[in-house]
């Protein structure tokens, strides 16, 4: 039987620590890295991230934007990405926050979610704003193939406030209604479940109740837009219970240089707490 994300997720995270470590290829870290704003550069500049910093973490997460936009060849160079992360350990988590009704859902689901798909990742980032429900396919493709899902709950950026803190008519908010419908999916799996949510490291503590959630909570924020590692313990808790810090600028700026990137990557991941194996 194909072993759950939720399982492979808490192996990888008690061999390398929790850091999800970010490869966003940005027009200004390309120019920063002297590299072309062409597929070359990027391709340069995303095997180079990928060799530095994927063997290094538990998770990475390359932003599917920035290769989109440079086309189908930046769209190959994504897979080739990919596949030298998984190659070097890693989970992969492809951040391309999908979400669309039922049918097109199925459709974004099978062309990142199943083994062999060209752009095959172990977990994928989606938006429930179609609806939860909407979310389906990728749900039943990702607990019946050991994937996994990080559905966009309270996101960092100062625009989603008052969205995702709106009130619902069952009193809570739409940020917790997402949380606890994610929960609802991974009751009583063990150690912990498929279906993630994502909640900033921005975000002011207090505003979620993620402790039925019994699942991966991705909080981007770390780094380049402020959150500390104490904003992070405030937010989650001393332990960061089943909480990916997402850092992606902040170990970036340190490239070209491969011994640079992967020093920046381990203190970054080593400012979080001690690996569980002393590594
Ligand atoms: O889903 C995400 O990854 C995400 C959600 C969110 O609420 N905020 C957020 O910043 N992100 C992503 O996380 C990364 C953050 O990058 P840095 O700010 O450079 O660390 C980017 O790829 C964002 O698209």
């Amino acid at each position: 039987m194909t072993e759950r994300f939720g399982a492979r997720l808490a192996r990888a995270v008690a061999d390398k620590g929790p850091l999800c470590a970010g490869i966003d290829p940005h027009p200004g870290l390309l120019q920063a890295w002297d590299l072309p704003a062409d597929a070359g550069g990027l391709e340069k500049f995303a095997l180079t991230a990928a060799e530095a910093i994927a063997p290094e973490v538990a998770v990475i997460k390359p932003q599917s934007a920035f290769f989109e936009a440079y086309g189908p060849p930046g769209v190959a160079v994504l897979a080739k990405t990919m596949k030298v992360c998984r190659e070097a350990g890693a989970l992969v988590l492809l951040d391309v926050k999908r979400g669309d009704i039922g049918s097109t859902m199925a459709a974004y689901t099978a062309a990142f979610l199943p083994a062999g798909a060209e752009l095959e990742a172990d977990a994928i980032t989606v938006s429930p704003y179609l609806g939860f429900g909407s979310l389906a396919p990728a749900i039943d493709v990702a607990q019946t193939q050991g994937k996994g899902l990080f559905v966009l709950a309270r996101t960092s950026n100062p625009e989603a406030q008052g969205l995702q803190n709106a009130l619902l008519p069952n009193g809570k908010t739409v940020a917790q209604d997402i949380v606890d419908t994610a929960a609802a999916y991974n009751a009583g799996v063990g150690p912990l479940g498929d279906i993630g949510v994502v909640v900033g490291a921005t975000i002011a503590p207090g505003e979620l109740d993620l402790s039925v959630l019994n699942g991966p909570v991705l909080a981007p924020g770390f780094g380049a837009q402020g959150a500390t590692v104490a904003d992070l313990r405030v937010l989650f808790g001393p332990g960061l219970p089943g909480v990916l810090p997402a850092s992606s600028r902040d170990v970036l700026k340190h490239g070209p240089d491969h011994e640079a990137l992967r020093a920046a990557v381990r203190r970054t991941r080593d400012s979080l707490g001690p690996l569980e194996n002393g590594q």
